[in-house]
C-alpha cells in the first residue's frame, strides 16, 4: 500500500516536471522565434538607422559608434537566439528522463528535509525561483554517489553542510515514462548498474551519470592538483570517468572554461568516434581531441616521412631474430628516456657555442650566403643570448642581405628575360600600379623605362619571395643535420658527451643514421627531435588549453610526456591508464607516466580496482594472465567460463571460429576477432570474408558499425565487444615476455564472453 502510494506520488512529480519542460521549451521557442524576427528585422533596416556621414572627425567616429551599435544589437540576438536553441535542446533531452534520482537530505540544524531529484540539467520552476531537478554536477548531487542513507555531507563555497540522508532512490524513466523504480542501500543501485553492465555493447562508449560509483565520483570532481593520475584495471572506467570528468570541469568551470580549451589525448582515430557521444548527450560541446602523432604529423609531416607508433609496434611483434629484437627495443627504450632528454639538453648546451648547422640560401642555384657566413653571425652573439634570440637576430640580418640581393638582381639578365615573357595581365597590372602610384604620366619619355623597372622590381620580388618566406620560419637552421650529428661519433662533441651515453650508444648510431639518411623520423625520434626543434628555434606553446587529459597514459613515454607539458603550459592534466596494459615498446624500461615521481610533487594518484567491464569468469581468466600477483576486483556479474580451444592447424582454426561466429550472432551484436598484428589480420580476413560478413579494421579505420569486427589486438585498445575471440594465442605467436600485457589487453576487451584459440599448444601466459 504504502509501495503504491510512493509510486503514484513519484509519477505526479514526473508528471509536474514534465508539465514544465514542456512548457519550458514553448516559452523559449516563442523567445527563440522572437530573437530570429529580430535579428532578421535588424539586418533588413541595418543603414536606416545608421546615418552615414564623413564629412569631418565627429562625423566620421559618431557614424563608425553607430554602425558598431548596430553591429551589436544584432551579434546579440543572434546570440540569445543561439542560447535559446541550445536550452531547448538540453530540455528536449530532459523529456525523455528529466531525472534518474531522487535523495532526500536533511540539513543539521533545519526542520524540514529537501527533496533533490537529480538529471543531467537543472530545471527551475516557472518562476525560475526553486529548483526542481538538480545537474548531477551540483555540489549537493554529489551525495548522491558518494553516501548510503545515513550521515552525509557535502561541500560547497568552501564550506562543509552535514546532515542525513534519509532516501536513496533510483528511477528508470525512459521516453518520459516512470518504468521503475528502487530504494538503494549499500552502494548505488548494484542491481540497476548489473542491468547496464549486462547490456550489449555498442559502438560508442556511453555516459554513466546514474551510476557513477563513490571512486569514480572522487576523480570526476577532484580539483585541487596540477595532475591527478588515475591508475585503474582493464575496464574500471577510466575512460567513462575521464569523459564525465569534462562535462563536470565545464560545469564548475562554466565561465570560465570551455569545450575547446580541454584536450583529450587519445590512441588513435577510432578511439576518438568511440568516445565522441558522451559530452553531446550530456548537453555539453565535445572537447577536443588529439593522438600525439597528429601533433607530430602538424608540425614535421611534409618534410619527413613519419614511422606511426602501429608500425614501430608491428615491427617488433614480428620480428623474428630474438638479437635484432632485443636492439631495437634497447634503443626506442632508450630514445623515449629522460636520461636521452638529459643528454640533449648538454647537447643544447654544447651547440650554444658552436656546432649549430645551417643551410645554404641558394638563389637561382647560386650560394649567396653561405652556411659558413650564416653560422660565423649566429655564434659572434655571445652565448648569454639564448639559441632562440640568437636565430631572431639571424633572420633579422638575413632578411636584409634578402633585400640587398633583390635590389642587386633586378639588372640581370634573366630578369629582362623573363619581363619579354610576361603576359598580358601582368603588364596591365604593372602599368595600373604605377598609374596609382602617381609616377606614369603617359606622356614623359622615360614611361618605358619605367615601367621596365617596375616590371623587373616585381619579377625579382616574386622569385624571392619562397626565400623569404623560408627565411623567416628559420628553414635556414639545419635542424635535421643538427639531430643527425648527435648521432656521429666522429663529430667533435661526442668525446665531450660521451660519458652520458649508454653502451650501446653505437647501435643507436646506426639505427638513428640509416633513418634520417631516408629522411625518416622513426616514432621514437619524434618527441625528441620536437625538443630540440623547440631548444633551438624557440619553444611553441597552446595557452588556451586549459586541461589536458591522458588516456591510456601507461602507452606514452617520459619524454612524449615532457613534449606535451611544455606545449600546454597552463593546462592541468588528467592522466588515465593501466600498467598492465602496456604494449607500446618505449615504455617497456621506462618510468610509467602514472608514477608521481615524474611530477615533481604536483601530482596525485588515485586507483579503481574494480572491474566493471567483464563478466567474473573473464576477470578471473585475465588476472591469471598477470602472474605478479595483482589483484583485480569483478563487479559481480555471471557468465560463462572462457573457453581454451586447441586446434591441430589453421584450416580447422578457421571452421571453428565461423561456426562460433554464426552462434554467437544470434545474441550479440558486436563480436570481435582480434588477432596479434595487421598482417596476421589480412591472412584471416581473406579466409573469412567469403563466408562471414566481417569488418576489417586497421590503424586507418575511423569507425565501425555494431557486428563483426576482426583487428589487430592494438586497435582494440580502449574499447569493448560482447564477445571477444582470439585468433591464434599459440605459444608460438605469443610467446615473449614483453608481449604479455599486450596478450591481456586483447583478452580484457571481452564483456560477455571470451573464447580463446590455439594452433597447438597454448601461449604460456595461459597457464
Ligand atoms: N559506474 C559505472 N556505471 C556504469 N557503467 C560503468 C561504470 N564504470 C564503468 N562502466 C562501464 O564499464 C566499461 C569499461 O569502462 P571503460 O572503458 O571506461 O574502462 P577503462 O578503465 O577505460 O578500460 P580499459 O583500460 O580496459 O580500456 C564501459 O562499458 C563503461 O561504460
Amino acid at each position: 500500500m504504502e509501495n503504491q502510494k510512493e509510486w503514484l506520488e513519484e509519477k505526479l512529480y514526473l508528471e509536474d516536471s514534465l508539465n514544465l519542460i514542456h512548457h519550458k521549451i514553448k516559452e523559449i521557442q516563442l523567445k527563440e522565434k522572437g530573437f530570429k524576427e529580430n535579428a532578421v528585422a535588424l539586418k533588413k533596416t541595418f543603414w536606416n538607422d545608421v546615418r552615414v556621414n564623413l564629412d569631418t572627425a565627429e562625423d566620421v567616429d559618431e557614424t563608425f559608434f553607430a554602425i558598431k551599435q548596430q553591429v551589436e544589437l544584432l551579434s546579440d540576438s543572434e546570440l540569445a537566439q543561439q542560447r535559446a536553441i541550445r536550452n531547448v535542446k538540453v530540455y528536449e533531452r530532459l523529456q525523455q528522463s528529466p531525472y534518474f534520482a531522487r535523495i532526500d537530505f536533511l540539513q543539521n540544524g533545519e526542520k524540514d528535509p529537501l527533496k533533490i531529484y537529480i538529471g543531467v540539467a537543472t530545471l527551475l520552476d516557472e518562476q525560475d525561483e526553486n529548483i526542481i531537478i538538480y545537474d548531477w554536477r551540483a555540489p549537493i548531487s554529489s551525495m548522491y554517489y558518494d553516501y548510503t542513507p545515513g550521515d552525509a555531507s557535502y561541500e560547497t563555497l568552501g564550506e562543509e553542510i552535514h546532515g542525513e540522508m534519509l532516501l536513496k532512490r533510483q528511477f528508470i524513466i525512459k521516453n518520459g515514462q516512470l518504468q521503475s523504480m528502487f530504494n538503494t542501500g549499500l552502494t548505488i543501485g548494484d542491481d540497476l548498474l548489473l542491468d547496464i553492465l549486462a547490456q550489449n555493447a555498442n559502438e560508442h562508449i556511453r555516459s554513466i551519470v546514474a551510476t557513477i560509483q563513490a571512486e569514480q565520483n572522487k576523480i570526476i570532481r577532484h580539483v585541487n592538483s596540477r595532475y591527478l593520475i588515475v591508475e585503474g584495471v582493464a575496464g574500471s572506467g577510466k575512460t567513462a570517468v575521464a569523459l564525465q570528468r569534462v562535462a563536470y570541469l565545464l560545469y564548475r568551470y562554466r565561465n570560465e572554461m570551455t569545450a575547446d580549451q580541454i584536450l583529450l589525448i587519445t590512441p588513435n582515430q577510432l578511439f576518438n568516434q568511440y568516445v565522441h557521444t558522451v559530452l553531446p548527450d550530456l548537453g555539453e560541446d565535445n572537447m577536443q581531441q588529439l593522438t600525439f602523432i597528429e601533433y607530430v604529423e602538424k608540425r614535421l609531416g611534409r618534410q619527413f616521412q613519419l614511422e606511426y607508433p602501429y608500425e614501430q609496434l608491428e615491427d617488433l611483434l614480428t620480428e623474428k631474430d630474438d638479437a635484432h629484437y632485443e636492439t631495437k627495443l634497447s634503443i626506442i627504450s632508450y630514445k623515449a628516456s629522460l636520461d636521452f632528454k638529459d643528454l640533449m639538453d648538454h647537447y643544447v648546451s654544447y651547440l650554444s657555442n658552436k656546432g649549430l648547422l645551417f643551410k645554404n640560401i641558394v638563389f637561382r642555384g647560386e650560394r649567396i650566403i653561405t652556411a659558413q657566413e650564416i653560422s660565423e653571425y649566429f655564434y659572434s652573439f655571445p652565448s648569454s643570448i639564448s639559441i632562440p634570440d640568437r636565430l631572431q637576430f639571424v633572420k633579422e640580418w638575413l632578411l636584409q642581405q634578402l633585400t640587398k640581393f633583390e635590389r642587386a638582381e633586378r639588372t640581370k639578365e634573366w630578369v629582362e628575360e623573363a619581363t619579354e615573357l610576361l603576359d598580358k595581365e601582368d603588364y596591365s597590372k604593372s602599368y595600373s600600379e604605377l598609374l596609382y602610384e602617381g609616377s606614369y604620366t603617359e606622356n614623359s619619355f622615360d614611361d618605358f623605362d619605367q615601367e621596365r623597372q617596375k616590371l623587373a622590381r616585381q619579377i625579382v620580388k616574386k622569385h624571392f619571395k619562397p626565400l623569404r618566406n623560408s627565411v623567416t620560419k628559420l628553414k635556414f637552421v639545419h635542424i635535421l643535420g643538427i639531430y643527425r650529428q648527435l648521432f656521429d661519433q666522429n663529430s667533435p662533441f661526442y668525446k665531450a658527451l660521451q660519458h652520458l651515453m649508454p653502451d650501446h650508444w653505437e647501435d643507436i648510431c646506426q639505427h638513428t643514421h640509416t633513418n634520417l639518411t631516408k629522411r625518416l623520423i622513426a616514432y621514437e625520434d619524434a618527441a625528441p627531435f620536437l625538443y630540440l626543434q623547440d631548444k633551438i628555434e624557440g619553444q611553441q606553446t597552446n595557452t588556451m588549453i586549459r586541461h589536458v587529459l591522458i588516456d591510456e597514459a601507461q602507452d606514452y613515454s617520459p619524454f612524449q610526456l615532457t613534449v606535451l607539458q611544455q606545449l600546454f603550459p597552463k593546462a592541468r592534466m588528467t592522466i588515465l591508464g593501466d600498467g598492465h596494459q602496456t604494449i607500446h615498446p618505449h615504455t617497456f624500461e621506462n618510468p610509467s607516466l602514472l608514477d608521481p615521481e615524474l611530477y615533481g610533487g604536483q601530482a596525485e594518484k588515485m586507483i579503481l580496482t574494480k572491474s566493471y567491464r567483464s563478466t567474473k569468469q573473464i576477470i578471473s581468466l585475465t588476472s591469471n594472465i598477470l602472474n605478479d600477483g595483482s589483484e583485480v576486483e569483478a563487479f559481480n556479474r555471471n557468465g560463462p567460463e572462457p573457453s581454451i580451444t586447441i586446434v591441430p592447424n589453421e584450416l580447422e582454426l578457421v571452421d571453428r571460429i565461423i561456426q562460433n561466429i554464426n552462434n554467437l550472432s544470434t545474441k550479440f551484436e558486436t563480436i570481435a576477432v582480434i588477432c596479434k598484428t595487421t598482417a596476421e589480420c589480412s591472412a584471416v580476413y581473406e579466409q573469412l570474408r567469403n563466408q562471414i560478413d566481417i569488418q576489417l579494421i586497421t590503424h586507418s579505420t575511423k569507425q565501425f558499425k555494431k557486428g563483426i569486427l576482426l583487428l589487430p589486438a592494438y586497435m582494440a585498445k580502449g574499447i569493448e565487444f560482447d564477445a571477444v575471440i582470439i585468433y591464434n594465442a599459440s605459444a608460438a605467436n605469443y610467446s615473449r615476455e614483453s608481449e604479455r600485457y599486450y596478450f591481456y589487453t586483447a583478452c580484457t576487451r571481452a564483456m560477455h564472453e571470451l573464447f580463446i584459440y590455439s594452433i597447438n599448444k597454448v601461449t604460456s601466459f595461459l597457464q
